[in-house]
């Protein structure tokens, strides 16, 4: 089928300017005699215009030129249409790109867009909102909540955001309910990940897989503050199995472990994150996976 791309770019992620990269696009389209077409992304999130385009257009593909922010809301919108998604990755962390195996380089991510090559790849569902990539609560929530309050983007000024709220962590009460039994637990945060990283290549769920039909779940307990960086340095090397769980609860800093449905009893209404992005916090917070939701364009070896 001849394919129509439209990119959808955002204005403000990342903090870099995407002229020089737009021109690109527009170059290497054209030299390729490709149907193409340029729109910004919307500051709503809400993607339903676009179907009528989809339909009436013939479009195959939708290019997200943004971060984890922007693909969430894209794919959200429109992954019941029969088009392929794609990213050139322009936000602060793109934690769902570079999990993908999508690089930062221009170049080689509109290589990857225009090679056409795609395979179906997971989401999950928190409570009644869409997620693909990485979403939670407690720390790392409260850091997207600070991090969205900021007049700058970018890489330095999460980083900024992380530490100043490490120094001030404290950990919330949940119960956790998965695979036919509960426990308690204090806890710093609970990530539930559907891709292996928080973005930037830092990796806390080390197995994750992108279309493996399971969620990763990363719990950091309570523990002394000064052992929190080398227990979350450890659990990159970690593979706890899901029998251990009991036992390791009691013993270890950090659970991780795989399933394909987790609900969290938010006993402290800890604040929420849904890939990267603050959202308001819910009491019970079920996340479950939604198997082989989309089609991503994505390099050939993955
Ligand atoms: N046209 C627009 N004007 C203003 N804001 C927009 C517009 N389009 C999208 N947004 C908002 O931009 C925000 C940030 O987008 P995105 O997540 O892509 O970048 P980022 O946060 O810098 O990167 P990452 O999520 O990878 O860390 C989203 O909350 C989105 O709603």
């Amino acid at each position: 089928m001849k394919r129509n791309i439209v990119f959808l770019s955002n204005p403000i992620s990342g903090g870099a300017k995407k002229d020089n990269a737009l021109k690109q696009i527009e170059e290497t389209c054209k030299q390729q005699a490709i149907q193409f077409e340029i729109l910004p992304t919307v500051a709503s999130g809400n993607y339903d215009f676009l179907r009528t385009k989809i339909h009436d257009e013939k479009v195959t593909d939708i290019v997200i030129i943004g971060g984890d922010g922007s693909v969430n809301q894209v794919v959200q919108s429109l992954h019941q249409e029969k088009v392929k998604f794609g990213i050139i990755p322009f936000g602060s962390g793109n934690g769902f790109a570079l999990a993908a195996g999508i690089p930062k380089n221009i170049t080689r991510a509109i290589n990857i867009i225009l090679e056409g090559n795609a395979s179906v790849v997971d989401a999950f569902m928190v409570n009644d909102q869409f997620s693909c990539m990485l979403s939670g609560v407690g720390f790392d929530a409260k850091v997207a909540h600070d991090f969205a309050t900021k007049s700058s983007r970018g890489l330095i000024t999460y980083t900024q955001q992380s530490i100043i709220n490490f120094f001030k962590a404290h950990p919330y009460q949940f119960e956790v309910a998965v695979d036919g039994f509960s426990f308690f637990t204090e806890a710093f945060f609970i990530s539930v990940a559907n891709a292996n990283q928080f973005g930037n290549n830092v990796t806390i769920a080390p197995k994750a897989s992108l279309n493996d039909g399971m969620l990763d779940v990363v719990i950091v307990q309570k523990m002394n503050k000064a052992k929190l960086p080398f227990a979350i340095l450890k659990q990159l090397r970690g593979n706890n199995k899901m029998q251990q769980l009991v036992e390791d609860m009691s013993k270890k800093n950090i659970l991780y472990f795989q399933t394909n449905k987790i609900t969290i009893n938010n006993i402290k209404h800890a604040p929420l994150h849904i890939d990267g992005e603050p959202k308001e916090t819910a009491e019970k917070i079920t996340f479950e996976v939604i198997r082989d939701c989309f089609e991503l364009l994505q390099p050939s070896t993955n």
